[in-house]
């Protein structure tokens, strides 16, 4: 029998996005890409792991829901695990032979566009290396599960290194900044769907390689660059030039999927509203306060310093009315009272609930093990609750 090992993990959002393999099989990307990890006490996934000797075959519980375990990318990882563990002589053949049960919590929407599978692998995976007592690099079992997910393995700002080598060895994340190295970062995701998307990210970028000329362009000649740049950004802590590399860049990732044959699309009409917001409050302000960056789904990630958090929220909730109560969820946040910026915004409000609401939050730290017992699985083995 096992002890239950359980794990936090944190969502991350890239700044310099990911999009487009090398390798399908190892998960390999074309470039490198950068992002920031986000707190795990608004948004996380929870994962509880254990072997036994009674369990018939492996399972996975995901928000509650028995999933398949025919799922290649799960199998993978489990195997990987499993395969180092017997090189390693971690633990005994005994051991290795019991079936294993994987018990997931997202605290957000799965499968939204909100990273779920990046929080979801990285606790996943290091659940189970602590489980079968290896020592390896944790992001690279990560990325075996879903490729951004190897970002969600460190806090603060992490750069995920395309590498070169054919066997992904050199194809791993590491930290360019901790979670304190700038500690007003705030982060506010405008969630205007949170319903599953109908072209996956891996689907969707299978897709680009094969058609868009624009994704090979990017690859060679504007990430490099980029990524370079908004290291140094990020080290100086030189918002405006951070700002504005992440704009581009996910306008750009965007361009590469209209560029897709047939197109992927992921933005909405309010995603370009939104875009036109954060670019007139810019304008209007003199210098770049705010950015958006817009994963594989239509919810804008706003990156922006948090002196500028009350006016923001307060333009947000005029431009784009609701009649949600809980509107803001996450960290604790004040509004601005300076109407008379707000009467002079040249955009007018929008009709109403076009946004389900907005997740506050900033940058935090990486993977955690829970040791207060708080586990999603019993002594047994069963589910909690
Ligand atoms: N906590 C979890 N544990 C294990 N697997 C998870 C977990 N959360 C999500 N996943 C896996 O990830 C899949 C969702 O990945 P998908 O890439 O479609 O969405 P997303 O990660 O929310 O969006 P995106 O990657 O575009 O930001 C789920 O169907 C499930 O297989
Ligand atoms: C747009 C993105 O969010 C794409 C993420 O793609 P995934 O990591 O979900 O794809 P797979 O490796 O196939 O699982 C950009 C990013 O996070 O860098």
């Amino acid at each position: 029998m096992s002890d239950i090992i359980t794990i936090t993990a944190p969502v991350n959002i890239a700044v310099i996005k990911y999009w487009g393999k090398r390798d399908e099989e190892l998960i390999l990307p074309l470039n490198d890409s950068v992002s920031a990890t986000l707190d795990t006490n608004v948004m996380c996934a929870k994962t509880s792991v254990c072997a036994r000797p009674d369990i018939n075959e492996n399972e996975i519980w995901l928000n509650k829901i028995k999933e398949s375990f025919n799922n290649k990318r799960l199998q993978n990882c489990l195997n990987e695990i499993k395969r180092i563990a017997r090189v390693q002589k971690s633990v005994d053949e005994e051991f290795l032979s019991w079936n294993v049960r994987i018990y997931s919590e997202n605290n957000f929407p799965t499968a939204a566009g909100l990273a779920s599978s990046a929080a979801g692998y990285a606790c996943l995976v290091t659940a189970l290396a602590i489980l079968y007592k290896i020592k390896t690099d944790i992001s690279t079992l990560a990325r075996l599960g879903s490729g951004s997910a190897c970002r969600s393995v460190y806090g603060g700002f992490v750069r995920w290194h395309a590498g070169v080598k054919p066997d992904g060895s050199d194809s791993i994340a590491s930290q360019i900044a901790n979670s304190l190295h700038w500690p007003d970062m705030r982060v506010i995701i405008l969630v205007v769907a949170d319903t599953k998307k109908h072209t996956s990210s891996s689907k969707g970028m299978q897709c680009s390689v094969a058609t868009s000329e624009l994704l090979q362009y990017r690859v060679l000649h504007s990430v490099p660059k980029r990524v370079d740049d908004i290291c140094t950004a990020i080290q100086k802590r030189d918002f405006a030039k951070f700002a504005e590399i992440t704009m581009k860049d996910s306008n750009q990732f965007h361009a590469v999927c209209l560029d897709t044959y047939p197109p992927c699309v992921y933005m909405r009409d309010i995603s370009h509203s939104i875009v036109e917001v954060i670019h007139r409050y810019n304008e209007i302000c003199g210098e770049v306060k705010v950015a958006y960056t817009f994963d594989a789904g239509p919810n804008a990630c706003l990156y922006l310093l948090e002196k500028d958090v009350p006016e923001i929220i307060s333009l947000i909730k005029q431009v784009f009315p609701t009649s949600n109560p809980e509107f803001i969820k996450g960290l604790s946040t004040q509004e601005s009272q300076d109407r008379d910026f707000l009467n002079q915004f040249p955009i007018k409000p929008f009709e109403k609930d076009l946004l389900k609401y907005l997740i506050y939050t900033k940058v935090g730290d990486g993977l955690q093990e829970i040791t207060d017992g708080s586990h999603l699985l019993d002594i047994n083995g069963q589910p909690v609750g």
